[in-house]
């Protein structure tokens, strides 16, 4: 394997405002790191990768030239930003750039949705599908969700024993099966033929459609609708199905989920990340991330799942749990917050509180997902983490209770389920 591929799409994430108007999704920070470095970490263990393309359809800002930059640096590995004149889908993007890839040929590469967290058994793709697949198969990365929850993903029906893809539907409005699609893929070079004949197939009917039909291009093609619908039950697609954890990643709420998944993976991977107690230092309960240059009281008390970014102030006898504080935020002194975000540059009064209420999946089902719901249900605001946004100035001995502020606000009282414009 040479490449891989991370869809990382328009980059606004509309369900993570306002947390996306600073930065763009795939580069907010997650246990302490951008989204995409853990996809690009777990793609650079792999033997002989040369090169990860991120396909996307947004302007590159600095922000994201940054990273590339630092991850290149750290990684020793070529990554580089490929733009689409236009969102061509999950199919088409890959499709587009197929010559930075096929020019080598490859025996093999990733692709990776963008939006999703999870441990990245990529060997074990590839093992997998030495030993069972057809040697020029794809293969689509499974994990076992509810009957209710996995309609909300692309089902998967297999032959048991060697788990073929016999039927493939992406979000079906009834059951189909609880083995639903990750958005991570290992193809081969072969997949591009299979894109191809949609793409010539797409042009074709434009041919014959009126002229005001022209915003449908040819060229924008789904992999999961279009391509894996297709293939499945040709002998050609199979499902390996992992243990291993795995998350969507589309609202903020479930950046708190994903941020407690890769914390406990950091036991393993990156103990180095995780804070614990020390003479003179805050007391941690639990998977605590802090970025080194921040300065925190040895009397607050954090975790668990707590994310600290960079030049972050904590004052004394501060509360912090299962929640994210982005970088240059303050908590004044002996001021709570809870299952909320702190946006960039934020101040948290003195005895203030900040609360909201958890999105994570029922614990009591071992297949349960993080339900990504909208903001509104019955013209209501459904009750979720609370978000600040960057540079929000909170008075001291306020409440503020499931709600979201979006940036630059002054606050100058408490506030309880809204939104605060
Ligand atoms: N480059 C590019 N990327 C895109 C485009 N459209 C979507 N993406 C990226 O592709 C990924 C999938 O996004 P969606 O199209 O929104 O699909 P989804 O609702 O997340 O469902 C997909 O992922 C699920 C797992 O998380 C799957 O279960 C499902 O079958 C499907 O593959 C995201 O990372 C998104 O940024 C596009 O036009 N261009």
């Amino acid at each position: 394997v040479s490449h891989a591929m991370i869809l990382i799409g328009h980059g606004h994430g509309t369900r993570f405002r306002p947390l996306s108007f600073e930065v763009p999704k795939p580069l907010f920070p997650v246990a302490g790191v951008p989204m995409l470095q853990h996809h690009i970490e777990a793609c650079a263990k792999v033997p002989n990768m040369k090169e990860i393309l991120l396909i996307g359809f947004y302007q590159p800002n600095e922000e994201l030239n940054r990273f590339l930059l630092n991850a290149q640096q750290e990684f020793k590995i070529s990554i580089r930003y490929l733009q689409e004149y236009a969102a061509l889908g999950t199919g088409g993007g890959i499709y587009h750039f197929r010559d930075q890839i096929v020019s080598g040929s490859p025996e093999a590469f990733f692709v990776l949705n963008a939006d999703v967290c999870s441990a990245f058994p990529l060997t074990e793709m590839l093992s997998f599908q030495k030993e069972h697949g057809e040697p020029n198969s794809f293969v689509i990365l499974g994990t076992t969700a509810n009957r209710k929850q996995s309609m909300n993903y692309g089902c998967i029906v297999e032959h048991e024993e060697s788990n073929e893809v016999l039927h493939y539907v992406e979000k079906p409005s009834t059951f189909v099966s609880d083995i639903i699609n990750c958005g991570i893929y290992l193809f081969n070079p072969n997949i591009f033929q299979h894109i191809g004949a949609v793409f010539q197939k797409n042009q074709q009917d434009m041919l014959l459609e009126e002229p005001t039909n022209g915003w449908h291009r040819a060229e924008a093609i789904r992999l999961e609708q279009d391509i894996f619908t297709a293939l499945a039950g040709q002998g050609k697609l199979y499902v390996y199905k992992t243990l291993s954890f795995w998350s969507q990643i589309k609202s903020a709420g479930s950046a708190i989920y994903a941020s407690r998944l890769y914390l406990n993976q950091y036991h393993t991977t990156h103990p180095e990340r995780l804070a614990s107690n020390k003479e003179g230092g805050p007391k941690i309960t639990g998977n605590v991330y802090i970025h080194p240059t921040a300065n925190i009281d040895p009397t607050a008390v954090l975790g668990p799942n707590v994310s600290i970014g960079t030049g972050v102030t904590i004052g004394a006898g501060v509360r912090v749990r299962e929640s994210i504080i982005l970088h240059g935020a303050n908590l004044q002194d002996h001021c709570c917050v809870l299952n909320s975000i702190v946006g960039w540059d934020s101040t948290i009064g003195k005895w203030a509180r900040v609360e909201g209420t958890p999105s994570d999946p029922n614990p009591n089902d071992p297949y349960a997902k993080i339900d990504s719901e909208t903001l509104f249900r019955e013209g209501k605001l459904t009750p979720s983490i609370t978000i600040l946004g960057c540079n929000v100035t909170i008075p001291s001995e306020v409440i503020i209770l499931n709600s979201i502020v979006l940036p630059h606000k002054d606050l100058n009282r408490g506030f309880k389920n809204q939104i605060i414009l």
